[in-house]
């Protein structure tokens, strides 16, 4: 049975706080293991990688073959049916599709002294993406990390993903064939994101890692962050529905399951007004788990982890999920545009009630790498922007300079850097 709680009872605020100081990561310390792997692979490169490679993954490689060949990555194409391959291409043109629009616009102009201001954006030269395959195998994240990286105008992408016993699933490499990415390395764990930003004699390194993983790959990207650059710590996936009498149980149900079902501390969440929907989501959902094949896992991550708070209004609803600041929030709701604009904090937001999470997950055209554990409070999904930077054009004439300069001379003297202040008033009066 998940957590009841109803925003009118007396322990209410007790109760919702202890919800999100919930701590659903995994426990284990991993921290001092984490930095003895990255050492290792800095102090021997390629040995190091392997080494650790066949120690975590049971793999079976050597410093020679930690690369995917191009006769491999073929052949694994081969082994896709046409209909996973139309299913990647239409995943693979959707995100491409949206993630266009994401493209930020370079500007320039002058200003009223003659000054001439700009901001330009370039991709980033070379990054690194982590593709999880621990317990699952995700070929959608391959094309949510690669995509935007490709939109931006990466030049080169290193992609990672470790092979558990030495299997992987054809359609990873088929989704890195559809997305342009062709430098594929069959490596997990803290050693990948080790070999990615310190480089090996095999692996150029990069200047960003980007892409979700569990604890190990977590604690990696921010030991490795300076080194280069992170994208974000997305941790373990979360659903929050507010739904009104105008949800489908079933739906709901079914919505809660699928997030629950990533298991590894998953969360999903039903705020609602109404509690004979509560009680009957409650009801569906564990006749759903009954149907499903492997259902250990989302019934645990459903009961430990899961919640369901009815409130008096959708009113109430909206600075509670505020506070949650799930990776995703669906409005199960016949008017989702009233409560659209006021949702401050989420990872994505899925309109309606025909807009199950899943469709964001595969083929909707968003991004599904989101910020988790209330970080979507001040971080935002995977996008374009997290393969560019920006750079600022400044430039002035003399008139312009001669305008600006003794503002900034009288600054350079209140900070005491005569060196500054000369820079400027050497170039006057000449
Ligand atoms: N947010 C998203 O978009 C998104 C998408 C897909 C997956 N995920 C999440 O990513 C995570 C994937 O986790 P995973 O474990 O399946 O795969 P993973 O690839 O993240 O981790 C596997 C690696 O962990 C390392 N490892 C395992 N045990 C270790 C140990 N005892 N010591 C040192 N290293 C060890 C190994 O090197 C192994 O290669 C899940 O939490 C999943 O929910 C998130
Ligand atoms: N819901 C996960 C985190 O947003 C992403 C995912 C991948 N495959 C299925 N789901
Ligand atoms: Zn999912």
């Amino acid at each position: 049975m998940p957590l009841r709680l109803d925003s009118r009872q007396a322990d209410f605020d007790t109760a919702f706080a202890a919800l999100l100081a919930s701590k659903r990561e995994t426990s284990v310390e991993v921290g001092d293991t984490v930095a003895a792997i990255i050492a290792d692979v800095r102090a021997r490169g390629d040995e190091a990688v392997a080494e650790l490679t066949n120690k975590f993954d049971k793999a079976g490689v050597t410093p020679e073959t930690l690369a995917f060949s191009e006769t491999e990555i073929d052949a694994a194409v081969a082994r896709v049916s046409p209909e996973v391959m139309a299913a990647l291409e239409t995943a693979h043109q959707r995100i491409k599709a949206h993630h266009e629009k994401q493209k930020p616009q370079d500007h320039i102009y002058q200003d009223a002294l003659g000054v001439t201001l700009g901001t330009r954006w370039t991709a980033i030269e070379a990054v690194g993406i982590y593709v999880p395959g621990g317990l699952a195998s995700y070929p959608s994240s391959v094309l949510m990390n690669a995509v935007p990286a490709k939109v931006a105008g990466v030049d080169r992408i290193a992609m990672v993903v470790p092979t558990p016993n030495g299997q992987y699933a054809a359609a990873i490499l088929a989704a890195a064939r559809i997305a342009g990415v062709t430098e594929i390395y069959r490596i997990g764990g803290a050693q990948a994101v080790a070999a990615l930003a310190y480089g090996t004699q095999s692996i150029p390194r990069v200047d960003k890692v980007i892409g979700p993983g569990n604890a190990y790959v977590a604690a990696a990207k921010r030991q490795v962050f300076g080194q280069v650059g992170i994208d974000m710590i997305a941790g373990p996936s979360e659903v929050l529905v507010i739904a009104d009498g105008s949800a489908n149980p079933a739906w709901v149900a079914a919505d809660l399951i699928a997030q629950a079902e990533h298991g590894m501390g998953a969360q999903s969440i039903l705020v609602t007004t109404e509690k004979g929907l509560a009680d009957a989501v409650v009801a569906e959902v564990d006749r759903q788990l009954a149907l499903l094949p492997k259902q250990e896992i989302a019934r645990e991550g459903w009961e430990e982890f899961g919640a369901v708070i009815t409130v008096a209004s959708l009113d109430e609803a909206v600075p509670l999920a505020n506070r949650i600041a799930s990776e995703h929030i669906e409005l199960a709701l016949d008017d989702p545009q009233q409560l659209l604009p006021r949702i401050r904090n989420a990872g994505a937001i899925f309109l309606g009630h025909h807009t199950p999470e899943a469709i964001g997950d595969y083929v909707g055209g968003s991004n599904h790498v989101l910020p988790t554990a209330r970080s979507a409070r001040f971080a935002s999904g995977l996008g374009v922007l997290d393969f560019v930077k920006r750079t600022s054009i400044l430039g002035c004439d003399p008139t312009s300079l001669a305008a600006l300069s003794q503002a900034a001379i009288t600054l350079a003297e209140v900070e005491a850097l005569d060196g500054h202040g000369r820079s400027i008033s050497i170039r006057l009066n000449r």
